[in-house]
């Protein structure tokens, strides 16, 4: 198995000595799919930004293809990696074409001016954007923003995409489509996951954090399951039958309802 990933012992602190995370290691496969996974505070979005190079570790390594993140210039790293964050508020100004186009500077000496420009309206075509993109990014709705990000991500040409929360404030339908069209990119991919029943349909594979710690990772069938659901959020994790598929779905009543 060739991985994409290497994570050993990865450990982070904040400045007041508190730990964000702790002693995390595994392995990725090659075009895998990982959501990760936990409560609040359990130190996802700090693996992810750690993992993307955004963040300094103190302790342990992250390699890419067997080479150190810390001996990566940021160039290089512009090669291999792309991140999607909630932070992402770019100038509302922008043409979506323009936007995604920005996306290729780590790439541009590569290819033609016409070789990019065909990469672009394939990118766009692919997230289903090409009738907006002579609008500004000022003018989409909150889902159409969402495709434009990860639009520009792709046309870094990433060999691994992280995404912070994918389908943080969009609709039902809105989600299945985003993660189907993430899980379709024919890229390695690294996202924080809130809604846990999206993971089967659309993870290979799932990191689950707890109090900074990884406590399980794996494929999805091998790792989400509802024992490891009930120790690690707390609530019940069912698969319902329906029409020959396995739905899941949570049980999140509470017998007690804490004290405001
Ligand atoms: N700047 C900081 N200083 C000190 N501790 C921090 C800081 N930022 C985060 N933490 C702590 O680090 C831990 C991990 O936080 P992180 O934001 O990574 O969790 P998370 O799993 O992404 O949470 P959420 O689901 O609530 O977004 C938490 O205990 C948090 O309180």
């Amino acid at each position: 198995m060739t991985s994409v990933l290497s994570v050993q012992n990865v450990g982070v602190r904040a400045s007041n000595g508190s730990p964000m995370v702790q002693d995390v290691s595994f392995d990725l496969p090659k075009g895998a799919t990982l959501a990760i996974a936990g409560p609040n505070g359990a130190g996802k979005t700090t693996l992810l930004t750690v993992l993307a190079g955004l963040q300094e570790f103190a302790q342990g390594d992250v390699l890419f293809d067997g080479k150190s993140l810390r001996d990566m210039s940021m160039q290089q790293r512009a090669r291999k990696i792309a991140v999607v964050s909630q932070q992402s508020a770019p100038d509302a100004r922008l043409t979506l074409r323009d936007y995604v186009a920005m996306g290729q500077m780590p790439v541009w000496a590569d290819a033609s001016a016409k070789e990019h420009s065909v990469a672009l309206q394939s990118i766009l075509q692919l997230t289903a954007l090409s009738e907006l993109a002579d609008r500004p990014l000022g003018q989409l709705s909150g889902g159409e923003r969402q495709r434009a990000h990860i639009a520009r991500a792709l046309a870094q040409k990433p060999e691994v995409l992280f995404l912070d929360e994918p389908t943080n404030h969009l609709d039902p339908d809105a989600k299945g489509r985003m993660l189907s069209l993430v899980a379709s990119l024919g890229v390695s991919v690294i996202m924080v996951v809130h809604d846990l029943v999206m993971i089967p349909e659309f993870a290979s594979h799932v990191a689950l954090m707890k109090n900074t710690r990884l406590t399980g990772f794996g494929t999805v069938k091998d790792v989400l399951t509802p024992e490891t659901v009930r120790t690690t959020f707390g609530v019940d994790y069912l698969l319902l039958s329906h029409e020959g598929r396995e739905i899941p779905a949570l049980d999140i009543r509470k017998t007690e309802v804490p004290h405001t």
